[in-house]
């Protein structure tokens, strides 16, 4: 079967079968014992602060500390830990070498308990409250385009050419260069449904596919092309837009901040590399920091359960249905 029609024939996730009710959840991811943390919980935070009504469910690689699980779980996250995936034996130089731990990203369509997910990474940041995404008709894999005009592009046609999808107009895709691109999505934030089905074909196909620069993005590009939906760009503002496609960019309408260009990490940020000492970026990143050091959004923890109770309880309340209410993630769950 090729990869969109397993996912359009995928069957629905395990939760609508058993409770009737569609169990929805964020979910990031976060690998090693770094400060990528700092990064989920921010993003914990904001959403609390959005007043999302879903609970962010954060799928670890076994080598995040236990002290930094205990930091999610005491921020209201639902941790998860996963193995990791390893893309085919290839001597690909990744856009950047650590994005080889990228593929582990695809052990959320194993996340059966849910029907409907929306991913983040961890250098994301929600402002407004976007739940509404989740009510988009199923069957179709939702995220941003993304933008070619940066460095980490020099490697692809496109970037040589000066074409862009976010321009596409500006130079023009070459006739005798076949068909443009297909529409291409940042695999920064995107919005789609578990399935075992699906779970199982990915990685299938993922060790048949020649590893490439952008790793799972690339590979999530191929695999959903056929039922990629793009959405506008203030849910997923790639930091990269703000110089390179300014006409496109409202700022003060953007929802979601995607803090991946180079030295943009708000809890790494010193302002030293290229575009980081714009206003715009300094404003960013201080409303990423405004949000972080907010001890009133930090989870409050009103009946703590014992650990060992966490996943007995969150698969308890797998089988609630969502509450209708603000953001109160499963009390213990976490
Ligand atoms: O050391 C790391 C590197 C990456 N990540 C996770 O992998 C995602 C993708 O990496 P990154 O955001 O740095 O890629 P970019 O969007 O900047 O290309 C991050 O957001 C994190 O969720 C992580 O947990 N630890
Ligand atoms: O592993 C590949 C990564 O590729 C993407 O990041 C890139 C991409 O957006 C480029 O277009 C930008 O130029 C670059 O800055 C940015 O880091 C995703 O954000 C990330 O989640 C992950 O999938
Ligand atoms: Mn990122």
């Amino acid at each position: 079967m090729a990869p969109q029609d397993v996912f359009t024939g995928a069957v629905k996730a395990v939760s609508t079968l058993t409770t009737g009710y569609p169990k929805r959840a964020y979910v990031t991811f976060l690998a090693g014992n770094g400060d990528y943390v700092k990064g989920v919980v921010g993003l914990a935070k904001g959403l609390r602060k959005v007043q999302s009504a879903y609970p962010l469910v954060v799928a670890i690689l076994p080598d995040v500390p236990e002290e930094h699980r205990e930091i999610l779980r005491s921020q209201g996250c639902i941790v998860h830990e996963i193995e990791p995936i390893y893309p085919p034996e290839n001597q690909i130089k990744f856009a950047m070498a650590y994005y080889v731990i990228n593929y582990s990203k695809l052990r959320i369509w194993n996340f059966l308990e849910y029907s409907k997910m929306m991913y983040l990474d961890a250098d994301i940041q929600v402002f407004d409250n976007i739940d509404h995404l989740f009510d988009k008709p199923d069957g179709y894999f939702y995220a941003v385009m993304d933008c070619f005009c940066e460095k980490t592009w020099s490697h692809s046609p496109q970037y040589k050419i000066g074409y862009c999808q976010q321009c596409p107009d500006k130079v023009k895709w070459p006739a005798e260069m076949g068909s443009p691109p297909p529409l291409y999505f940042n695999a920064g934030m995107f919005v789609f449904e578990p399935s075992r089905l699906t779970y199982e074909n990915l990685l299938e196909v993922l060790q048949i596919t020649p590893p490439t620069p952008f790793a799972e993005q690339d590979f999530l590009n191929m695999y959903f092309q056929k039922v990629y939906k793009p959405i506008p760009l203030v849910y997923n503002l790639v930091l990269a837009m703000l110089w390179r496609h300014p006409e496109n960019v409202e700022l003060d309408k953007v929802k979601v901040v995607h803090y991946c260009a180079a030295g943009s990490k708000p809890w790494r940020y010193t302002g030293k590399e290229v575009n980081m000492d714009r206003e715009d970026i300094k404003t960013l990143v201080a409303k990423w920091w405004d949000i972080y050091d907010d001890e009133s959004l930090d989870f409050k923890d009103e009946n703590p359960v014992p650990e060992e109770d966490t996943f007995s309880r969150s698969s308890f309340m797998a089988s609630m249905p969502e509450p209708t209410i603000s953001y109160i993630p499963a009390p213990s769950a976490a």
